[in-house]
């Protein structure tokens, strides 16, 4: 065989891995070349049809460097995140046998090889909807099943996910994911387990009011090493609130005890975003319609006597709200309408993203039936509720999800199989 022909092959796969969404904050390193937390961290994954990235990895002897191509344009793949995991995924890559030709390549085979990567976002990147994890929890699953790389312990491939992003340890698993900030330097105790399945608590319903799409102004990255350095409150939380909280929220799953599961999901983002207050200088994700949707949920929980709806936010001013069930869900989504109706030159269907169920339960069709939607019962002689037509970007309805999963067959690569370049679609 010919240089040329020994080069031409390539070998691929694509993966497609979740967003999650913490109900018991990660927020502050004591590590950050490894990315070791200073608390522990509980999350709920995201339905990967409405919040995920997809990526397909490729490797050939033709690739003369590793190149990465986010949501359709080429990034430099040089960040020490990016190379860490191509580092550790290398280490650990075994004999894969190439289909048309029986060739074996083998683990130095693979350390010489230059990888392609493609990876692509079901929603905006960077806007605090936690892309990062998604994305780093593909990269390392994908590169998994390209590399043929067998966990030695379980979880060793969420630590590698670590690497790339903190959250997105939690993302490699379906369901409710627990990361277990661990004790030892290296961090091979750092790693994420499932706590349950999703199908263990089919009821709840997840509705997220996307604010702004725009990218925000402090990292969680920069963020949180600022409130390490400077917030008291921090370390309190770390030391104090927080194992009691993992205790107490691994409780609240297991026995899908919604009351409980609301009060700490809220009370544990307020107290997210006082550590974000108390640094100096503060730093604040939340705005006024963040401060409106909470009002929202608060008022109605207080008016039901019980917990309906649970609300957390991230690095941004988007609230991911849980409904206790389907028929509590299409009560919120109707309050949301009602106090945050689309602009009047909307598109209805471009603002009710993901399930489209709940919106079809709340007999809601046409822009002209939010107008007509009536205050709910606590609106009641609350003054200063204005209705501000357009103050939230969209809605997202959705549900707890599966992990990461291979899609090999169901969808085309983002990546030519021919020659490993990006697919442009235009
Ligand atoms: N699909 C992807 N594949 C690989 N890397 C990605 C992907 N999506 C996002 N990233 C990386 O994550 C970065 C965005 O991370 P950032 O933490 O700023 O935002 P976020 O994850 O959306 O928000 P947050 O983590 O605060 O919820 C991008 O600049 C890119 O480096
Ligand atoms: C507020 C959070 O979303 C912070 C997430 O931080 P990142 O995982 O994005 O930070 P790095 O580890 O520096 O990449 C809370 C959480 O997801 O637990």
């Amino acid at each position: 065989m010919g240089k040329e022909e020994e080069d031409a092959w390539v070998v691929m796969k694509t993966a497609r891995a979740p967003s999650n969404i913490a109900v018991i904050k990660y927020w502050g390193k004591r590590d950050e070349k490894l990315i070791l937390p200073i608390n522990s961290s509980i999350s709920v994954t995201l339905d990967p049809e409405h919040l995920s990235a997809t990526t397909t990895v490729a490797a050939s002897p033709a690739f003369e460097r590793d190149r990465l191509w986010l949501n359709g344009k080429e990034v430099s793949v040089e960040g020490e995140r990016y190379r860490n995991c191509l580092r550790e995924m290398r280490a650990r890559a075994t004999d894969v046998v190439i289909e048309s030709s029986g060739k074996v390549i083998t683990k130095e085979v693979w350390s010489t090889l230059h990888i392609h990567i493609a990876s692509e976002n079901n929603f905006p990147t960077a806007a605090g909807l936690a892309s990062s994890a998604a994305g780093f929890a593909c990269l390392v699953y994908s590169l998994a099943q390209l590399m043929n790389v067998k966990e030695k312990y379980e979880g060793e491939l969420t630590a590698i996910a670590r690497l790339g992003s903190g959250s997105a340890c939690r993302s490699l698993y379906g369901g409710f994911v627990k990361w277990n900030m661990g004790q030892e330097a290296d961090g091979k105790d750092s790693i994420a387990t499932q706590l349950a399945e999703q199908s263990h608590w089919e009821d709840l319903v997840i509705i997220i009011a996307v604010v702004s799409s725009r990218q925000k102004e402090t990292s969680s990255t920069s963020g949180m090493q600022e409130s390490v350095k400077t917030s008291p409150l921090l370390k309190y939380r770390a030391e104090e609130m927080v194992p009691k909280r993992i205790g107490q929220m691994e409780k609240a799953i297991k026995s899908m005890d919604f009351a409980e599961f609301a009060r700490i999901t809220c009370a544990d983002s307020n107290q997210f975003h006082a550590t974000c207050l108390d640094t100096s200088p503060p730093i604040f994700y939340l705005n006024d319609s963040s401060r409106r949707l909470i009002g929202l949920v608060e008022r109605w929980n207080r008016h039901a006597g019980e917990p309906q709806v649970a609300y957390t936010f991230d690095a941004g001013p988007n609230a991911v709200m849980f409904a206790k069930n389907k028929e509590v869900a299409v009560q919120l989504l109707k309050r949301l309408l009602y106090q945050f109706p689309p602009s009047a030159e909307a598109d209805l269907s471009r603002y009710v993203l993901g399930d489209q169920s709940v919106l079809k339960s709340a007999g809601v069709t046409s822009l002209e039936d939010i107008d007509s939607l009536s205050a709910p019962a606590e609106f009641a002689g609350v003054i200063n509720l204005p209705r501000i037509p357009g103050e939230i970007d969209y809605l997202i309805c959705t549900s707890a999800g599966k992990g990461a999963s291979v899609l090999d067959g169901q969808i085309a690569s983002l990546l030519d199989p021919a020659t490993g370049l990006l697919v442009k679609n235009e």
